[in-house]
């Protein structure tokens, strides 16, 4: 016979991982014949007995795969089980292509129905020991006038058959689902099932109606044509079977466990985005978690292999800062491999601006700084001439947002410039008077051989923009090779052809029409990932007024794999009822932002005194003892007070500095909530969250004042708590000393 092809499927690892270790290394020996010819005398392979499309095959002497056929020479891994097992419960397996998603689902009864009768941990992923199955639970006894307790109430009994299916419900598990009494079973049972089956009930449980479920959580996984059941040739290449790759080496999943999950079994979801055909800039959006950063890399992975063999950097990916984009790179190479990450330039924006910038010597000698110096200067220039009508923040924001990020080169222009999401309206003598102060300003950067980030990005933007018009030009002809010798060599193309950004929302207008001006309009230009609920920095951008037209390419996930329901629930009240931007010109909001994963609920602990809190999180850290913690709080500060307070208590922990934690050993991280980005720990402490610290004295001031700017400001300090308590997989304590914020529930 000829070579077969052999997936595993999705949650079939579980099982799998939990299997003794010499099974395992006999699983590797097996694929690797499977592959080769499942014919193959030793692998026994024969189709069992009432099962058309299911196969046993011989792993050792004990222990038996399951393989479903998908056709031709495809087979999936469903489960390896012991062998007399599989023989005697030939009735508990099921498999289905799901009529809703398109998807192949196979079912393990057995599996399921053991976990559902335990009442399992509060984690559905944490292992479980068998137990009798629930069909053989015998009731106990009562004794002679007891009183007899009531049944509870089955969960799901006021849904019927019809509907829990047109939800995408596998058939299989109706019978099982009608005895499910409590949340414990509940989870027990969405530990094994398919994962759309999980979602709809716990949605359900959660309270969601019919209608939302069917809109936020069914509606995107569905297919559009209709589901032939047989064809499982058909269903094998949609998103909703979720199956490693057929070169995926699975030795390498099962060893890795949960870690690697991300790398081979993509949300149905998530794999849509990643392999959609884009007619042009196209953008994910999504809560905290959802899988925004894991759906960029596949994307750049995508992207790359559909561009075939080649030597250039062809593909550009960035995010907001260095350690970020650190990140980016190991697993892009852990997900992709050298190759891949070869053509892929993975660089945060600020050092792609200054790269640009710096390969045409302008800004030479001069010295670099950031927000937070730039502000520091403002104030000096204030201060040095008694003006006290505008406040350093509010011009340098102005500064870098409306005249740098739109490219304003002259007064007139920012009279005319638009000035959307930069609060209270200024007249035109308020202009007059800001332009001067700003002149004042960059002659006194100029004078102390300064240079901000915004600039070096306005500047970027600048020299980007050129280069692509001479790119046209010698496109169309009008100029020669020669004549495009360019600052940084001979440019006669874009210096990229596809772009992909994570961390969108905390982009610059600058940095937009410098990536505009760096990939060819086009199909697949511009990838977008980003959520503006985490948006900690100033920048209110349209993509739309920047050359970037996402209309009719936007998605959005919306399951989290990071954070508990609890958790989430809890992060979701602090952002409060607002309205988001969506980068665009519409409104994002969280609607359908769910977890199926379960933990405690958040803890909200108060103390009379910063000294108290202090004592608090070293009882907390100590009551905790391992696993990966951190701590963040409102100030600079006190990231010193709490390392200070934490050593003395002889617990090593570290501060978290611009390109992450300076000891990455530290049993506890400690940070502003700024240095949070991107982060993920088990367990986080967010201290400090009292009136006056988030939100600041500084935003306070303006709420009588100017309640535009303070509605920016409160919702920039509530994103950063959002951010913070959205790092944490497992476990928050929110605490606070004096008043507690008005952020907090
Ligand atoms: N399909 C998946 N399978 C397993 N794990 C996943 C999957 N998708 C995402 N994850 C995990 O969920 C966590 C969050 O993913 P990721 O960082 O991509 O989310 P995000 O939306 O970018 O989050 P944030 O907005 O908070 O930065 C990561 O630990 C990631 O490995």
């Amino acid at each position: 016979m000829s070579r077969a092809t052999l997936r595993l499927l999705d949650k079939a690892d579980k099982e799998i991982l939990k299997l003794p270790r010499a099974v395992k290394g006999a699983i590797y020996d097996f694929q690797h014949k499977f592959r080769q010819d499942p014919e193959s005398p030793g692998l026994r392979f024969k189709q069992l007995k009432g099962h058309p499309r299911l196969y046993s095959a011989r792993v050792n002497l004990d222990y038996r795969a399951l393989l479903l056929h998908a056709g031709g020479g495809d087979y999936i891994l469903v489960a390896v089980k012991p062998r007399q097992e599989v023989y005697d419960n030939l009735d508990k397996f099921a498999y289905q292509i799901n009529p809703v998603t398109g998807g192949i689902e196979f079912l393990d009864l057995l599996t399921i129905e053991e976990t559902v009768v335990l009442t399992p941990p509060v984690s559905p992923l944490s292992p479980v020991p068998p137990v009798p199955p629930m069909s053989q639970a015998s009731p106990v006894p009562s004794a002679p006038g007891e009183e007899i307790p009531a049944r509870p109430e089955p969960l799901f009994a006021k849904f019927s058959a019809e509907t829990l299916l047109s939800l995408g419900v596998a058939g299989p598990l109706l019978g099982l689902i009608a005895k499910i009494t409590t949340e414990d079973e509940l989870l027990g049972l969405t530990a094994y099932a398919p994962q759309l089956t999980g979602e709809v009930l716990l949605a359900l449980y959660d309270g969601k109606t019919v209608d939302e479920v069917m809109d936020q959580v069914t509606a995107p996984v569905a297919v559009e044509e209709t589901v032939d059941a047989d064809d499982y040739q058909a269903a094998l290449t949609r998103p909703a079977t979720v199956v490693t790759t057929e070169d995926t080496a699975l030795q390498e999943v099962l060893e890795e466990g949960d870690f690697g999950r991300w790398r081979v079994f993509l949300h149905p979801a998530q794999r849509k985005i990643v392999e959609r055909a884009y007619s042009g800039p196209a953008r994910v959006s999504g809560g905290p978690g959802t899988g925004k950063t894991i759906v960029a890399l596949h994307r750049v992975k995508h992207l790359v292999e559909r561009l075939g063999p080649g030597q250039g950097k062809d593909v550009l990916l960035t995010t907001f800062n260095k350690n970020l984009a650190a990140d980016l790179r190991r697993r892009l190479f852990d997900l992709a491999g050298q190759e891949v990450v070869k053509r892929v330039d993975i660089v945060n924006i600020d050092k792609l601006a200054s790269g640009l910038v710096s390969a045409t010597q302008a800004g030479s000698g001069r010295q670099w700084i950031d927000d937070t110096k730039a502000v520091i200067e403002w104030q000096g220039l204030l201060d040095e001439l008694g003006e006290h009508r505008w406040d350093p923040e509010f011009l340098h924001d102005e500064w870098s947002q409306v005249i740098l990020g739109q490219g304003v080169a002259t007064r007139a222009e920012y009279f005319r410039a638009r000035r959307a999401g930069r609060g209270r309206a200024i007249s035109r003598q308020d202009r007059a008077e800001i332009w001067k102060l700003i002149e004042r300003y960059v002659m006194r950067l100029d004078d102390r051989r300064l240079w901000t980030f915004r600039q070096v990005a306005e500047r970027a933007a600048r020299l980007a923009i050129e280069r692509a018009r001479a790119v046209a030009s010698y496109q169309a002809g009008q100029v020669s090779s020669v004549k495009l010798q360019h600052e940084s060599g001979i440019c006669y193309r874009h210096p990229y052809r596809h772009i992909v950004v994570d961390e969108a929302q905390d982009l610059s207008a600058a940095h937009w029409r410098m990536l505009r001006a760096m990939v060819p309009e086009g199909p697949d230009d511009l990838f977008i990932a980003g959520d503006t609920h985490q948006r900690i920095y100033a920048n209110h951008i349209s993509l739309g007024s920047l050359g970037i037209n996402i209309r009719g390419r936007s998605s959005k996930l919306s399951l989290s794999y990071r954070t508990t329901h609890e958790i989430l629930r809890t992060a979701c009240r602090l952002v409060g009822e607002d309205e988001w931007d969506d980068l665009d010109d519409g409104n994002d909001d969280l609607t359908g932002y769910r977890s199926v994963l379960r933990g405690p609920e958040p803890v909200l602990t108060p103390y009379p005194t910063w000294a108290a809190e202090l004592d608090g999180i070293v009882e907390r850290v100590r009551e905790w003892g391992g696993g990966s913690i951190a701590v963040c709080v409102p100030e600079r500060q006190m990231v010193a007070e709490v390392e200070n307070r934490l050593g003395r208590a002889g617990i090593m922990a570290a501060s978290i500095g611009p390109d992450g934690p300076k000891l990455i050993e530290a049993l506890v991280h400690v940070g502003t909530m700024h240095r949070f980005k991107g982060l993920e720990y088990q367990r986080m402490i967010l201290a400090g969250v009292a009136e006056g610290l988030l939100p600041g004295r500084r935003v306070l001031a303006f709420e009588k004042d100017d309640p535009l700017r303070f509605r920016r400001e409160s919702q920039r300090a509530r994103s950063l708590l959002f951010v913070a308590a959205t790092r944490a997989r497992d476990s928050v304590v929110i605490s606070w000393h004096g008043a507690k914020s008005r952020f907090l529930p």
